[in-house]
């Protein structure tokens, strides 16, 4: 088997001042592929992708193992994480607008992240923004790279992100549900960009969702993870077979377009599932 981007063992998180752990036992690995992680609201999703770029500088994480690529996240000091973090490994948030500033011109932000990882002059950046927005189906790069962040549509400001994003050439990327506050349309679209990157540039992409639909047609395999544990871990394709009664529960759960109008089930949660761990 190819050496993966990601390897994770026996992770867990917990916040400062909490009296128990947000996140326990959490074991995966992740190769050139897309791997979904969903889970009910709380069930500890973000923790996960926010401690694999080591976001959470008061929570205590504790792991026997967490492997990117040739980097031990165990031992890399904040500041060896300045230059991995973007460059390396990058997450794209569900809202553009709060990680965009709003008083600088998109195409400048975009150039300026450029120009911190790789030695370019203003020039070549702005030409290289421009080509990276053209790949992310932006039409009119010019225009809209001298529009300001409120300028902009939800869609349009999510493919600057990605565009600012793949100028680094990360090898993970860690999207946190990247489409929830897009249409239809451009939500296919934005996944068709992040396709691309996966088949194409061979990352590794984590996708967090709470919409099983979704992992189930865009993901190569999914992690259930229920109040901070992962239950099952499946082939997307296998998803409707799923054995874990939680991941079964989700899936009862979930309307579909064309059943028979029926009362969704309500989730149930045993004490019982937050014991188990599994590998
Ligand atoms: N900054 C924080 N301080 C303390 N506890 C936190 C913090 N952030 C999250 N938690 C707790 O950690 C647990 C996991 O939260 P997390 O946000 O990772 O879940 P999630 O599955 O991503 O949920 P959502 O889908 O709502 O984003 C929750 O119990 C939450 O209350």
């Amino acid at each position: 088997m190819e050496k993966p981007v990601l390897d994770i063992r026996n992770l867990a998180i917990r916040y400062a001042g909490a009296s128990r752990d947000s996140v326990r036992g959490v074991s995966f690995t992740l190769g050139r592929e897309r791997l979904g992680i969903v889970g009910e609201s709380g069930s500890g999703k973000s923790t996960v992708g926010r401690a694999i770029l080591k976001l959470l500088p008061t929570a205590q994480i504790t792991a026997d193992r967490m492997q990117f690529e040739d980097i031990d996240l165990l031992k890399t000091s904040e500041r060896e994480m300045l230059k991995i973090r973007g460059r390396r490994m990058s997450m794209i948030l569900q809202d553009p607008k709060y990680s965009l500033n709003p008083i600088q011109r998109v195409g400048r932000q975009v150039a300026e992240t450029y120009m911190r990882h790789f030695p370019a002059t203003k020039a070549e950046a702005k030409a290289k923004t421009l080509a990276m927005l053209e790949a992310v189906k932006i039409r009119d790069p010019e225009r809209v790279h001298d529009l300001y962040p409120h300028e902009i549509s939800g869609g349009m400001g999510q493919r600057i992100m990605i565009a600012m994003m793949l100028l680094a050439e990360p090898e993970l990327v860690i999207a946190d549900e990247p489409t929830s506050a897009l249409d239809v349309t451009v939500r296919l679209q934005v996944l068709e960009i992040l396709n691309g990157l996966v088949r194409d540039r061979g990352i590794g992409l984590i996708m967090i969702s709470h919409d099983l639909n979704l992992v189930r047609n865009f993901c190569d395999r999914v992690l259930i993870m229920f109040d901070g544990q992962v239950v099952e871990t499946l082939r997307a394709s296998e998803l409707d077979n799923a054995q874990h009664p939680y991941t079964r529960g989700l899936l009862a759960a979930q309307p579909r377009i064309g059943d028979r109008r029926k009362m969704l089930s309500v989730l149930d949660r045993r004490p019982e599932w937050s014991q188990e761990v599994t590998a």
